[in-house]
Order: C-alpha cells, then sequence, then structure tokens
C-alpha cells in the first residue's frame, strides 16, 4: 500500500527519526534507493548530480556515492551550504564542483541523465533567484532528468501548475507519494513517478498519515464471493431511482452496470418510461415521485441519476429508511448535510462537489484530499469524489485510487460507477467496502476497454468490462 504524506507529515517523520537517532540512516537509505532505482532505468549511464541545501540535497549527494559504487560515472554539482556530512563522505571518492548555472550547462553535455535534489517537500515559494536560475538551465536539458522525491518548484502539497519547476522524465518518491504526485496539473511535471523505501517500515509512517492508495489486493479480498447453489435471490438486490424526460439512458446504465456487476435482481423506479433499459430488469413505473415512499425496497438503493429537481427531496426520503444508499448526480444538494448514515455513499464529481461545499470547481481541484474530507465531515457516509484519479473519505481515512484513465472522460460513466458500487451494496459490502471496491473496479474496467477503445470508449462497454475487470484482478492478471 502506498501512503500519501503531506510536507507537515514528512516534517514530524523526520522529527520522530531524528529524536531516535534514525535520520542519518534514513537519508543514506533514500539515497542508495534513489541510486538503484537510476541503475536500474539508466544502466552504464554517466550521470551529472546537482544537490541543493536541504534533505533532497543531502539525498541527491548519497546517492551519487552508491552511484559511484554502481560502476556508473558521476559529476557532483554540490550547493555551497549542502549537507556536509554526506559531502564529506562522498568527497572521499570524488572530487565536487561547485553548483552553479554555468557548472550546469557545461557538464550537462557531458553525461546521459541529470538527477537533481535542489528541493523537495521544504519548498516554500516563491523560489529564490538562484534556484530559478538553475531550474530554468535544468529544463534546456536534452537528456532525461529524474527528480529525487518531487520535481524542484513543485509544491508537495498543492497540485496547482508551479511557476517554474523541473520537468522531470522521471521521479523518485520517497517514503510516500504526496498530492503533487497524484494530481493534476502538478503530476504532469512528475513525469513517470515510482515509489522507493527509505528503509522505515510501512507501519511505522502509518502513524503520520491515514491517507494511502486504493490497493487490488485490498479490493480482491473484499469483493463479495458465492457459494455454488446461489440464486437470484441470494446475489443481491439493486433498486435505481432516477431519469426524466429524455434523460432516461442515465437509469439504463446504472441498471446495466448493477447486472454486470453481480446483482441477482434489479429494478428502477421513474415517473417517465425508461428506455434502452436492459431486459433483464424490472421496471415499477411511478405516477409521481412521492410514491417512493411506499415502494417495498430490499437490498440498495441509488438515487439521483438524471431525476431532476425532485432528487434531492426522493433521496432525503430514502435516507430516512437507513438502506444502503448511493446518492448520485442531482441529488447532491447541500439539503442533504448530515444526512449520510453508515451506509451512504455520496458520489460528486467535482462540479457537484463544488456545489455541495458552496465553493467552485477550482477550488475543489485546488485540494481534492481537502475537499472529500470536508464533503465527509459535512454530509456523513462514505464519500467518493470523482476525477482522474478518484478520491475517497470515511470518517477515519482518506484513499486515493490508482485504476482509471482519460478515455473514462466520457458521458454516463459516473452512471456505470453509481450502478456498480449499489451492486456491491446490495451483495452486501459495508459502504466503504463497496466505495473502493466499486471505484476501483470501474477504473480498472475503464482500463480493459482503453485497450480496446481508447479515448472511443463508452459507459456501456466500461459496464460491459466489470466481469472481465473482476475476474483478471481475482486471477492476478
Ligand atoms: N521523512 C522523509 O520522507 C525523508 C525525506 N528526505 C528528504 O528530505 C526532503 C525534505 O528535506 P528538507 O526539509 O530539508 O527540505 P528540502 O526540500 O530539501 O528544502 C529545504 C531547503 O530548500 C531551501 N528552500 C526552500 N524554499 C526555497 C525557495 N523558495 N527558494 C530557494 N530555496 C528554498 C531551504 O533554504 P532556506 O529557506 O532554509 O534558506 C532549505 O535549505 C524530502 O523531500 C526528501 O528528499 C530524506 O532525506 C529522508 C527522510
Ligand atoms: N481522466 C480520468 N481518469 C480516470 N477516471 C476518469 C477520468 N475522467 C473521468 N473518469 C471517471 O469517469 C467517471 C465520470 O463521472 P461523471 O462525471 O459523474 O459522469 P456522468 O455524469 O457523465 O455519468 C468518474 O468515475 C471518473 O472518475
Ligand atoms: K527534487
Amino acid at each position: 500500500m502506498a501512503l500519501i504524506l503531506t510536507s507537515q507529515q514528512v516534517k514530524a517523520l523526520d522529527q520522530t527519526l531524528s529524536e531516535k537517532g534514525l535520520l542519518e540512516v534514513t537519508v543514506e537509505n533514500a539515497g542508495r534507493s534513489v541510486a538503484e532505482a537510476l541503475h536500474r532505468h539508466f544502466p552504464d549511464s554517466r550521470v551529472l548530480v546537482v544537490a541543493g541545501k536541504g534533505f533532497n540535497g543531502a539525498d541527491a549527494v548519497v546517492a551519487a556515492r552508491h552511484l559511484l559504487a554502481l560502476g556508473h560515472e558521476i559529476t557532483v554539482l554540490a550547493h555551497q551550504e549542502a549537507h556536509q556530512d554526506s559531502l564529506k563522505k562522498l568527497q572521499v571518492f570524488t572530487k565536487t564542483f561547485p553548483l552553479t548555472v554555468d557548472q550546469v550547462r557545461h557538464h550537462m553535455a557531458k553525461n546521459d541523465v541529470v538527477l537533481e535534489g535542489l528541493l523537495g517537500t521544504g519548498f516554500q515559494p516563491p523560489l529564490s533567484a538562484e534556484y530559478a536560475a538553475l531550474i530554468e538551465a535544468l529544463n534546456m536539458s536534452l537528456k532525461p532528468v529524474v527528480s529525487i522525491d518531487l520535481p524542484s518548484g513543485v509544491r508537495a502539497d498543492v497540485p496547482e501548475r508551479p511557476e517554474l519547476a523541473v520537468r522531470a522524465t522521471r521521479t523518485f518518491a520517497l517514503a510516500g507519494l504526496k498530492p503533487c504526485h497524484l494530481f493534476e496539473p502538478a503530476s504532469e511535471w512528475a513525469g513517470e513517478t515510482e515509489l522507493l523505501s527509505i528503509g522505515v517500515p510501512g507501519q511505522y509512517t502509518h502513524q503520520f498519515t491515514s491517507t494511502h492508495t486504493v490497493e487490488p489486493s485490498d479490493v480482491q479480498q473484499w469483493l463479495p464471493r458465492r457459494n455454488q447453489n446461489a440464486h437470484k435471490g441470494s446475489a443481491g438486490e439493486v433498486w435505481v431511482l432516477g431519469g426524466r424526460s429524455g434523460m432516461t439512458g442515465c437509469v439504463a446504465l446504472s441498471t446495466l452496470a448493477a447486472l454486470r456487476t453481480g446483482s441477482g435482481l434489479v429494478r428502477h423506479s421513474s415517473v417517465v418510461p425508461v428506455e434502452h433499459a436492459p431486459a433483464e430488469t424490472i421496471s415499477h413505473a411511478l405516477q409521481d415521485w412521492s410514491e417512493v415512499k411506499d415502494l417495498p425496497f430490499k437490498g440498495a438503493v441509488a438515487v439521483g441519476m438524471g431525476l431532476g429537481d425532485q432528487a434531492e427531496d426522493i433521496a432525503a426520503m430514502v435516507l430516512e429508511k437507513h438502506l444502503p444508499t448511493v446518492v448520485d448526480a442531482d441529488a447532491l444538494q447541500t439539503s442533504l448535510r448530515g444526512k449520510g448514515h453508515e451506509r451512504t455513499i455520496f458520489t460528486p464529481h467535482p462540479g457537484e462537489a463544488a456545489r455541495m461545499l458552496e465553493t467552485d470547481v477550482a477550488e475543489v481541484l485546488s485540494d481534492p484530499l481537502g475537499a472529500v474530507r470536508t464533503l465527509q465531515k459535512q454530509y456523513g457516509g462514505v464519500v467518493v469524489l470523482k476525477g482522474g484519479p478518484t478520491t475517497i473519505a470515511t470518517k477515519q481515512t482518506t484513499w486515493v485510487n490508482t485504476s482509471g484513465n482519460p478515455g473514462m472522460a466520457s458521458a454516463g460513466m459516473g452512471d456505470v460507477l453509481a450502478g456498480i458500487i449499489a451492486s456491491l451494496l446490495g451483495q452486501g459490502l459495508s459502504a466503504k467496502h463497496a466505495a473502493l471496491s466499486g471505484v476501483y473496479l470501474h477504473g480498472r474496467a475503464g482500463d480493459l476497454c482503453f485497450e480496446r477503445h481508447h479515448y472511443g470508449l463508452q459507459a456501456s462497454d466500461v459496464a460491459h468490462a466489470v466481469g472481465p475487470a473482476w475476474h483478471a484482478l481475482l486471477h492476478g492478471e
């Protein structure tokens, strides 16, 4: 499981390691991990190492020593205030040069790859003129640039567009991922991100954060299992409430997704005929939405897709029944604040999240992890803030999903997600496990479809791919 750390949490971890006398060995581990990873990606390369004055620079200096031991030819440019202990140990084996723009330009051409450790989680804008000039020089490189922990100039916690930052080919994140590795636009500066160990056990680092990635190995364990004698009455039921004139496709997609996720029985209700709902579904037509209160619900409910103005009242009515419920789309309104219970899952996209938080989309996107936590605090239940990537919050924990792709930016994709999650709720999963497994499976199904349809993939393709994605997940494919 990849932990996600903010710069404050890194600071707290550093502080504790320092108090326990472990900081030095940790920096040694970090530098060694970086060197070994660089060696794997760029064997036999000549490496230009640039080291700033903080611990990010110390990592670079230690990495340089290990690169030498791994047989690389290296040139090290170190800031005059670079970590002196590490520098002295390196200088036993090689000389180093001062860190200036001229030196960067001079040595860049003679090397195959640049390893930069200028600024890490300790960076606070604005960039000094000295570092700005160094970053500009590095960005002129025609050679691959590898960043230690994060691209220098990017703020670890804020995924906004940096004013000026290293454009890395590859980034080796240390100890945990930082928000800047996960969310656009900042993540674009990191290139390919790989998480490296700094030799601190995950269980220990876990004290400092309650945010991590959704792991396939966890989802595997949570997904429902079926007995040989299963029948449609034992395989879970879902009831979809949604649709209005001209907007019935969402109900068709949610019901299809619920069936494709394994629900034994899928029903739907609307005040208009739902065209194109799968033949396997049962329709309970309504004259008026108020009839919802008398429907004989069983299993899970998904409410809101395409329902229109009345969605919030219908959702409130359903929430009072304390059923396992997915609240989606039009139902995601401020009147539902505080109404989520332990079996509720809210599934806003950033626009709906902004409406629920009474803010704007830019604010939500500037801190998706903060936004999903605030939504959970205000609304209760489990909150799924959709996006690339999706974040999920329960009262205690926040997750970032690892599956999915930009081909999924297509209408109806959220309706399919709501159907998948409702199906898992109906099959007996807790709200937490249904939300996490549903989001992961949805993305994984999307990834299978992407191979075939690329940007042309449709929401219904994803629904049809849930079974294959589930199968692949269970069989470790
Ligand atoms: N627990 C872990 O995960 C471990 C983390 N480790 C590593 O430590 C890194 C964090 O180290 P860190 O705290 O020393 O910060 P870092 O990023 O090197 O920057 C601080 C320096 O930058 C400077 N500086 C700041 N802003 C600036 C600006 N605008 N313009 C110019 N300069 C600016 C600032 O200078 P000052 O402002 O103090 O003069 C200070 O000297 C982390 O990313 C990881 O690589 C590992 O070693 C092992 C364990
Ligand atoms: N770039 C992307 N990467 C990963 N997942 C994505 C991406 N774009 C969209 N998705 C997923 O597709 C779904 C879109 O949901 P939503 O915006 O509610 O669609 P709709 O309202 O059309 O049904 C979400 O689950 C989202 O996470
Ligand atoms: K860096």
